[in-house]
């Protein structure tokens, strides 16, 4: 392709919602600013471009880069990847060449892929590390880097899947990761291009990304140059969130808010934990505990017992392995919060895998009490069995394959006094942990997930006593999904009504309070780096969440929690 022509990108679905990115070359032989591509690129270096890379330029950086560099490509010891014996098809780069070439052209979940190829390998941690930030890195950024590509190969759809797959890998590491340098990162995609194609699709890899480094400084000086049809194709290229979303959000919320939204959904996706009730008492000890283990945590704005984590990993402290402490998201926890558990009830789980909420209500039903957790997939019950064991809850729980829309085929009918459907979903709010969500469920599938959704708590309602309660919530934010589900359901069940959820129903006892107080005051005095001070213990922010009707919808940009939905209803004595 020529440098002097400026392209025009555009972005679309196929009718599986596989990415495309498609590129209309204009009659141009300058950019909008008159200049040739390729001069004017090095006129214009952006160093504060939130997607720029600037540290790459720093000769220093370079330097210091060098140790973690060796690891990576294949100098270190250590790593299994760079052994010059190891099998090249072994090492991280062509395995997530292989997950991203299924995730993003044959509609596979990354999820499962990714657990595979770590539980088959024998990598050293940085190379574990570095396959999972490429897969997931790469996955994320789809949709701009497919652009990019498209400008500089033409008839892109024509590349061989895997290699296409390998070229965005190998952007992804060069626009957005800072530990290999250029020669290297070609270097080890030219010899993947070779094994897994011929010499000639080594020169092509090298052509095309030596040509892409040569022309563009930072994804976002790209971005700067190119004309779009619409804001709204700016906002999808730019955070990689395909156009129907953008379309979708910009309708309900506006463009600004789905910007902030659509970069929220580019963010890391955050960790929070979770505090057993049942370790109420020892709190202040077991977060002192973690924070003297390197852990960061914040209380959360909106949740009890929960505090988000800004540096560390929990999954191996003490605390978790005990039981103490939990991982989950904090605005999936408010579900389990808003039934309102009372001590002794029967209460069923109708969708429960892996059983982060069953272990709450579990927690919350006590020794009398009862819960059922079921789901429709047998081979994810033992992750509840497992969730529930670890948590030290077991003994209250009863784990059932069921479908859960035909309860009534398995239980009594109104026989249970709370229920909580955490329905199937588009999952809209978990874009940024699940980033394959976005590019395979697409707005034709709503009407579908409606129907299941309905049915589940059609079925959900017979086996509800009288006077019971019933939650229903999502991991996502669209109407078709939430409001229009709960009042379709409403209009179906005049005995059911909805029970308007206030900040109360989330607020805990006076000292768990005091508590979650403390942790705070201490972090302000010690005044840890990346301390946010303006943040309240719980439940303060969560009044914004409320809707008119009394439902939750909060958006994934507001509390660095997912994207979530929770209705609480009624049913009359
Ligand atoms: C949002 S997830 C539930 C998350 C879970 N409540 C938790 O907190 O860990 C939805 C679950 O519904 C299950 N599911 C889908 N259709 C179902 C059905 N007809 N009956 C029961 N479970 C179903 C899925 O397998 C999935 O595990």
């Amino acid at each position: 392709m020529s440098a002097t022509n400026s392209k025009q990108t555009k972005t679309s679905q196929t009718k599986k919602g596989q990415i495309k990115a498609q590129s209309k070359t204009k009659s141009q032989t300058t950019t909008k600013q008159g200049q040739p591509v390729g001069q004017r690129k090095k006129a214009k270096q952006s160093k504060s471009a939130p997607l720029n890379k600037a540290s790459k330029q720093s000769q220093s950086a370079r330097q210091n880069k060098s140790t973690k560099r060796d690891q990576l490509t294949g100098q270190s010891k250590t790593s299994n990847h760079g052994q010059n014996n190891a099998p090249l098809k072994a090492s991280p780069r062509w395995q997530a060449m292989d997950v991203v070439e299924k995730v993003l052209y044959d509609q596979a979940f990354s999820h499962d892929l990714v657990s595979q190829s770590l539980d088959q390998s024998n990598w050293e941690p940085a190379d574990r590390h570095l396959f999972t930030e490429l897969v997931y890195g790469t996955i994320q950024h789809a949709l701009t880097l497919e652009s990019l590509l498209a400008v500089y190969v033409k008839k892109v759809n024509r590349v061989k899947k895997w290699l296409r797959a390998l070229l965005l890998i190998s952007l992804y590491q060069h626009y957005y990761l800072d530990s290999i340098p250029d020669y290297a990162l070609v270097d080890e995609a030219v010899r993947v291009a070779k094994k897994r194609g011929n010499p000639a699709l080594g020169r092509f890899a090298n052509g095309v990304l030596r040509n892409i480094f040569r022309q563009e400084s930072s994804i976002s000086a790209f971005l700067d140059q190119q004309q779009f049809v619409s804001a709204q194709e700016k906002l999808a290229l730019t955070y990689s969130l395909p156009q129907v979303w953008v379309d979708y959000l910009s309708q309900r919320f506006g463009l600004d808010r789905t910007e902030q939204i659509a970069a929220s959904l580019l963010e890391k996706a955050p960790i929070t934990i979770r505090i057993s009730p049942l370790a109420a008492e020892r709190q202040l000890d077991i977060v002192n505990n973690l924070e003297n283990h390197g852990l960061q945590l914040t209380p959360s704005p909106i949740t009890p017992y929960a505090y988000q984590l800004s540096k560390g990993s929990p999954a191996r402290s003490q605390a978790f392995l005990q039981g103490d402490i939990t991982i989950q998201d904090a605005s999936a926890q408010l579900a389990a919060w808003a039934l309102g558990v009372q001590a002794g009830d029967k209460v069923l789980d109708a969708c429960a895998a892996p059983g982060g909420k069953t272990v709450q209500l579990a927690e919350m039903v006590g020794p009398q009490g009862q819960v059922v957790a079921g789901d429709l997939q047998a081979n994810k019950l033992p992750k509840i069995q497992a969730n529930l064991d670890r948590m030290g809850v077991a003994s209250q729980v009863t784990v059932n394959q069921h479908d859960a829309s035909a309860l009534e085929a398995k239980y009594d009918l109104e026989s249970f006094d709370r229920i909580l459907v955490d329905a199937p979903c588009s999952g809209l709010g978990l874009f940024r942990r699940k980033p394959d969500t976005k590019y395979h469920k697409s707005l034709q599938d709503l009407a579908a997930l409606q129907n299941i959704q309905l049915e589940i708590l059609n079925s959900a309602y017979k086996v509800l006593k009288k006077g019971g309660e019933l939650v229903y919530s999502t991991c996502t934010i669209t109407n078709e999904e939430n409001t229009q589900v709960v009042m379709q359901f409403l209009a179906d069940h005049p005995d059911m009504s909805i029970r308007p959820l206030s900040v109360a129903d989330f607020s805990v006892s006076e000292q768990d309070d005091q508590n979650a107080e403390q942790v705070l005051s201490n972090q302000k005095d010690s005044s840890k780096p990346g301390m946010d001070n303006n943040q309240h213990k719980t439940t303060n922010g969560l009044e914004t969440a409320i809707t008119d009707q009394g439902s939750i919808e909060i958006l994934p940009d507001a509390f660095a929690s997912d994207g979530f939905f929770i209705a609480r209803l009624h049913k009359e004595s």
